[in-house]
């Protein structure tokens, strides 16, 4: 099941650094939104606010609200771990674990929550995750080789098949594709076109024409100098945020005049 993000005046800071200011973003299910603006505009941050993955680092801190179908992230009581296994996260570096199988890379995510899982339904899992990410036809007759065998666009579409074995409602993507070569971009994006049939799905992409082919839905953010936050400028959809914005911030960016 596929739910949906609002985010409702949200600050982050790492330590006393406010490094984006006054997020406010409703974000469909079952759509794709992608994250654009020039480097040091706070797209990785906030992208991490929305499953608390920056809470790994010390001193990173939020204010506001991010609601996933109207419940707070951030509410009292709320762990986690828990939210994390709802919203999942693709890195830009493929991240398999290197000595563990195929198989075990996909099923990582699901001993990690602590399920206890027969080994028929794992393979089944494992069988589906694979194919969900458009990798099974490719590994099925080496699952229990090493994920690290595989290329890096294999590789990042295994850490999709991770991300989605523990049947998440969102996938955050951080730049997925920029440490992979032209055909295996096509093949993530092409994934990401189907990935949103079933998930709500959020992209952080420096590549404006990627942006443009796999998004239903486009924000900008800019940033008005060095030390300054990071703000989210502009949200629509991404036909209007390339073809007619309303900012005139938002045009020099897409047309390339800065960033
Ligand atoms: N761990 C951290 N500790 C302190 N400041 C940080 C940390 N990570 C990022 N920042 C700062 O927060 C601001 C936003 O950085 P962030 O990486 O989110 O931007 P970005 O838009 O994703 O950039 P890029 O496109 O270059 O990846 C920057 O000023 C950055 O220096």
């Amino acid at each position: 099941m596929s739910k949906r993000i609002d985010v409702n005046d949200l600050n982050v800071y790492y330590g006393d650094f406010l490094a984006v200011e006054g997020v406010n973003i409703n974000i469909d299910a079952k759509s794709v939104t992608a994250f654009i603006g020039p480097s040091g505009c706070g797209k990785s941050t906030f992208l991490r606010t929305l499953n608390r993955m920056h809470e790994v680092l010390p001193g990173a801190r939020v204010e506001g609200e991010v609601l996933l179908d109207g419940e707070d992230l951030y509410g009292s009581g709320v762990d986690p771990v828990t939210v994390r296994s709802q919203i999942g996260m693709v890195f830009q570096r493929p991240n398999p674990f290197p000595t563990m199988s195929i198989r075990d890379n996909v099923l990582a995510g699901v001993k990690l929550n602590n399920k206890r899982i027969s080994k028929s339904d794992a393979d089944a899992l494992v069988e589906k995750s694979l194919s969900g990410a458009n990798l099974w036809n490719e590994v099925k007759d080496r699952l229990d080789k090493p994920g690290s065998g595989l290329s890096g666009g294999q590789q990042q579409r295994l850490c999709i098949a991770r991300a989605i074995a523990v049947s998440p409602q969102v996938i955050l993507m951080d730049e997925p594709c920029s440490a992979l070569d032209p055909i295996s971009t096509l093949a993530i994006e092409d994934l990401i076109e189907e990935l949103k049939t079933e998930y709500t799905v959020v992209i952080v992409t420096h590549n404006m024409q990627q942006a443009a082919r796999v998004s239903d839905k486009t924000a900008f953010f800019n940033i008005a100098g060095t030390g300054k936050p990071g703000k989210l400028i502009e949200y629509n959809d991404t036909t209007a945020i390339f073809n007619n914005p309303a900012q005139k911030a938002t045009e020099d960016y897409v047309s390339g005049r800065f960033g």
